[in-house]
């Protein structure tokens, strides 16, 4: 398959076949259960439509993975494959000319913008599944909004670099939160995607973006206008957002070339403002993380979309800033939001703050300030319980069983309202101390009253709702029997250990000290499946010996090879490769 680059089997994939099955059969009993809640006069009319609804299961995806979802998943009806490059279009059609037998009724390969369809077509997909190149930011506000109520939303993003710290300013601009390069960047990463999908915010369309250019986007905008009767709203955002003026029966007459000309002045181009037309139409829906995994090279998030005006107003609860100590490992969650309970009733507060002062209350250092991040529960135990359980019972249905069952196994140990995680090999190195195993710290933190588990994005991270200060407090009682060398006394390590512990920690084996999966000796993190394993190549893109360490010599001399047996390409297949 290297050979010719055409296609990157990842196995990993398979936790989506498994989050799609789950979600199929979850849909479905929440479909029954709501049919059996109507009268029976009622029940006969809202079957149909409901029924009608399940089935129309809809899909956007590409490639390699819309072909497995259709042969794999069962009750899809239809599924939409889009692309912007050819190969994966003559890849399905080559499939739908074959034999293949594909559970599917209906599959539509589309070279096209999924974007402008996407938008064009609010509430309309039972499951939207991104995998763009690098970073979905630009995908999620129309994804979003393309959604069903109570449907699924899978998202990849394999932007590492930006998510997890190397640009925080480019994170800013694509996800409007600040990553930490803290032992929990991946995990942090996780909680950004959540983030910038929970506030979806109008996306940034660059000078570079093809549709800018697009001529075209004007007429769709005309076609937005008369098929979905979005027009009062987006009058209204215009004007009281954007400080825009346009003539409301002109705007619904003309709306293409008006909304191009106020743009002119705005500099904002068509698709921004389609995008902030749908901005107004989006509010009142959230999002409830059912996965949310970091796997080799990317993270990947499974949500599930709902409309809700008053549970909206939850949203400033489930967000949080980070301060991210500078000296030591400590770090605090500053929450967005609160509420205030009086005689029944709710009201939605600002946050307290700030939660620390202005140098570390443990070291004496300053604070570096991320996020926001998705604080909230990034799973759904039940979910990963039950997609976990019907994993297992069809093990021989899933090439990468081992790995994903592991991932799973993990995650449904971790704590699930502990946002990031603290890393023991860090905490000694600050004190420079050696480290106790993870056995007998989990202890200490257990005998002193408090939760801890490990996480399925780093097999050295502890999460805990320990505070900090019992987390040193820990560490000092380890250091009085594990003697340190003297520090300079102005080391973050040497201040913490200058304060002596107000808690006397108990290191005496706990019994929850191992996590379950640890008690079974059942495998929690697997080697890379291959060597050289890693992002590749864009699918159709050439090998070459430069592409050695990404690939590997074997791979490259298959591909070097084979050029050479290959016949000279024509002009016109040149041409081809060079459009597509
Ligand atoms: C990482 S690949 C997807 C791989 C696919 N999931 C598979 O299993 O083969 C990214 C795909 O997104 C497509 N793409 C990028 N921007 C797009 C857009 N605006 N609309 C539709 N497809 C787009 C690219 O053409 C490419 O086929
Ligand atoms: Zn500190």
């Amino acid at each position: 398959m290297h050979a010719k680059n055409e296609v990157f089997f990842n196995k990993t994939r398979d936790i989506s076949i498994a989050v799609l099955r789950t979600f199929t059969s979850k849909r479905k009993q929440e479909h029954e259960a709501l049919l059996s809640k109507r009268t029976k006069s009622a029940q006969k009319v809202s079957e149909r439509i409901l029924l009608n609804l399940l089935w129309r299961k809809a899909l956007s995806a590409s490639g390699l993975r819309s072909l497995r979802y259709a042969r794999e998943v069962e009750c899809i009806a239809r599924l939409w494959l889009w692309t912007m490059t050819k190969l994966p279009l003559r890849r399905a059609e080559g499939t739908l000319n074959s034999t293949v037998q594909l559970h599917v009724q209906k599959w539509s390969p589309i070279l096209a913008d999924a974007r402008v369809y996407m938008l064009t077509h609010p509430k309309e997909f039972d499951v939207v599944d991104l995998d763009p190149y690098g970073s979905p930011s630009v995908f999620l506000d129309s994804a979003v909004q393309s959604v069903v109520d109570g449907g699924l939303l899978m998202c990849t993003a394999t932007d590492m670099a930006v998510l997890c710290g190397g640009n925080g300013e480019v994170c800013y601009s694509k996800y409007g939160s600040y990553p930490l390069r803290g032992k929990y960047c991946h995990e942090m990463a996780l909680r950004i995607l959540l983030a910038s999908i929970e506030i979806w915010r109008v996306c940034n369309v660059g000078q570079d973006d093809p549709l800018t250019q697009d001529k075209h986007s004007v007429y769709r905008l005309r076609f937005v206008s008369k098929r979905k009767k979005i027009m009062p709203k987006a009058v209204r955002l215009l004007k009281s957002e954007h400080g825009l003026f346009v003539g409301q029966k002109k705007f619904r007459r003309n709306q293409g070339e008006r909304l191009s000309e106020a743009n002119a002045s705005d500099g904002a181009s068509p698709l921004t403002t389609l995008i902030q037309i749908s901005h107004a139409n989006r509010y009142k829906r959230y999002i409830i993380p059912v996965l949310s995994v970091q796997m080799d090279f990317y993270v990947r998030v499974f949500v599930r979309v709902y409309t809700s005006a008053s549970a909206m107003k939850n949203t400033p609860l489930k967000l949080s800033y980070v301060y991210q100590c500078t000296g030591c490992d400590s770090f605090h969650l500053q929450p967005l939001g609160r509420t205030l309970s009086k005689n029944n009733s709710v009201r939605y507060l600002p946050g307290f703050g700030p939660v620390v002062p202005q140098e570390c209350g443990d070291c004496g250092k300053k604070f570096n300030m991320g996020g926001p991040i998705w604080s909230a529960p990034i799973h759904d135990q039940e979910w990963v319980d039950s997609t976990l359980a019907d994993v297992k019972c069809m093990k021989d249905r899933y090439p990468a069983y081992d790995r994903i069952s592991a991932v799973l196994t993990t995650v449904s140990e971790e704590l699930p309202d502990i946002p990031l995680f603290l890393s023991l090999h860090n905490l000694c190195a600050t004190l420079k101390c050696t480290s106790p195993s993870a056995v007998i710290f989990r202890s200490a933190v257990i005998n002193a009253g408090y939760r801890i588990s490990g996480t399925h994005v780093n097999p050295l991270g502890l999460k805990t709702d320990a505070p900090m200060n019992v987390i040193w407090d820990i560490m000092r009682c380890w250091v009085k029997n594990h003697p340190v060398k003297a520090q300079p006394p102005d080391q973050p390590g040497s201040v913490i250990l200058a304060k002596e512990p107000v808690l006397e920690a108990n290191f005496a084996r706990a019994v929850a000290s191992l996590s379950k999966a640890q008690a079974k000796k059942v495998a929690r993190f697997l080697p890379n499946p291959e060597r050289h394993w890693g992002p590749k190549l864009r699918a159709g893109r050439q090998i070459t010996s430069k592409h050695v360490s990404l690939l590997g010599p074997d791979a490259i001399n298959g591909a070097l090879n084979h050029e050479d047996k290959e016949e000279p390409k024509s002009k016109r297949q040149k041409m081809e490769d060079i459009t597509s």
